[in-house]
């Protein structure tokens, strides 16, 4: 395993790139720790693909190094970088058992007999695929080959990391919902540095003990599930994670206040201090926080009701304040659609952004 430095990495397809737009990852300076489980979250495009196969050596970034334990490894060839990596689809050998299948890797590296078979039995074990190993590959469904990818991608202890593109893309639902749950268990178990790659907040936000959000080729925030959801350090991040995302209402500050559509919210000292000398920010509060207040209640912002679901375990209520629409997830809702509401949003809970970065 290894610690994995990208220094000052920045890449473009483009010969001469002139502007942002040119660059398929925008520069960035990051670590990834030795035996972490991350996610690399973000939209289709965005340059999560590129990232990872900058790491494995399969792309050459166009500007910046790559560096595991300290070594500079940017101009060795994905064979020298002692990387394993998994992708959407199966990459096995079909006319091989399961059992020659994930012995590959390790016969490849002169393991002897005895120890390949202990390794190999583990990871079957873990993947399930035990009852499988004297099988020929080419007899199984698409999602038992995958895990076979999968095994192969873990079998071997000493690589640097595991990298997995989108590998839950060809299995069913449910057994999607296992396997993340098993690969989790196998990273504590193996403590092997993985990076997976994912548009899906549940499988990255289940799977992974730190999640790099990108967006237009550039990392956002790297956190916890919970840093993401609490701490959005970027707007995309508010409305990229959560269900709905964090409402993001422009306000004008002033006076010690947010003003929003003829009311006002009140700045903590902490927010009036990241706001100083700002006269536009945008107020970000999740629909998890937003509350029902009082007719006219001093600090609430009257808003008009649009909608409102019973979810059974809650009811999502959508309203408009001015003319932007905010969503609620609320215990209790008594207003119905067309009628008038005051919304509060509690202090602790209303974080504010300016060029969508937060300042408060
Ligand atoms: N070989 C290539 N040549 C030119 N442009 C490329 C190449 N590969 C990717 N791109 C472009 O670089 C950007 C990032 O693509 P990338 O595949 O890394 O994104 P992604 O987040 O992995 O997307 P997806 O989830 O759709 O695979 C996109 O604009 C894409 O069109």
């Amino acid at each position: 395993m290894a610690r994995i430095e990208l220094a000052d990495l920045a890449h473009a397809y483009r010969p001469n790139p002139s502007s942002p737009a040119d660059y398929a990852l925008r520069p960035m300076t990051m670590q990834w720790d030795d035996g972490g489980a991350y996610a690399l979250l973000g939209p289709s495009g965005c340059g999560k693909t590129t990232l990872l196969n900058i790491i494995s050596g399969l792309v050459r970034p166009s500007h910046g190094r790559v560096l595991f334990d300290g070594v500079d490894v940017t101009d060795l060839p994905p064979e020298r970088r002692n990387i394993a990596q998994v992708f959407q689809f199966p990459v096995i050998y079909d006319t091989m058992t399961v059992y020659d299948n994930l012995a590959f890797p390790l016969r490849n590296r002169g393991w002897k007999p005895a120890d390949i078979r202990m390794r190999v039995e583990q990871i079957a074990a873990m993947l399930e695929l035990s009852a499988d190993l004297r099988h020929r590959a080419s007899g199984l469904a698409v999602d038992a080959k995958q895990k076979i990818s999968l095994g192969r991608g873990l079998v071997r202890p000493d690589v640097a990391a595991v990298l997995f593109d989108e590998p839950l893309t060809v299995i069913d639902p449910h057994l999607k919902w296992l396997l993340r749950r098993k690969l989790k268990e196998i990273h504590h178990e193996l403590k092997l540095s993985l990076i997976y790659v994912t548009h899906d907040q549940v499988e990255a936000l289940t799977f992974a003990d730190k999640v790099v959000v990108m967006t237009q080729g550039e990392v956002v925030q790297a956190g916890s599930a919970q840093d993401l959801f609490e701490e959005p350090a970027h707007t995309f991040v508010g409305y990229f994670i959560g269900n709905p995302g964090m409402n993001l209402i422009p306000c004008t500050v002033k006076d010690g206040a947010a003003q929003i559509a003829g009311g006002s919210v009140a700045l903590t000292a902490h927010a009036a201090e990241a706001l100083r000398g700002q006269d536009q920010a945008t107020l970000g509060i999740r629909p998890e926080y937003v509350e029902v207040a009082g007719a006219g209640e001093a600090g609430a912002i009257e808003a008009s009701v649009i909608s409102v679901r019973n979810l059974g375990t809650h009811y999502l209520a959508e309203f408009m304040v001015g003319a932007r629409p905010v969503a609620a997830k609320l215990r209790r809702m008594s207003a119905a659609a067309g009628e008038r509401a005051w919304l509060r949003f509690p202090a602790a809970h209303t974080l504010y952004y300016v060029n969508d970065r937060r300042m408060a």
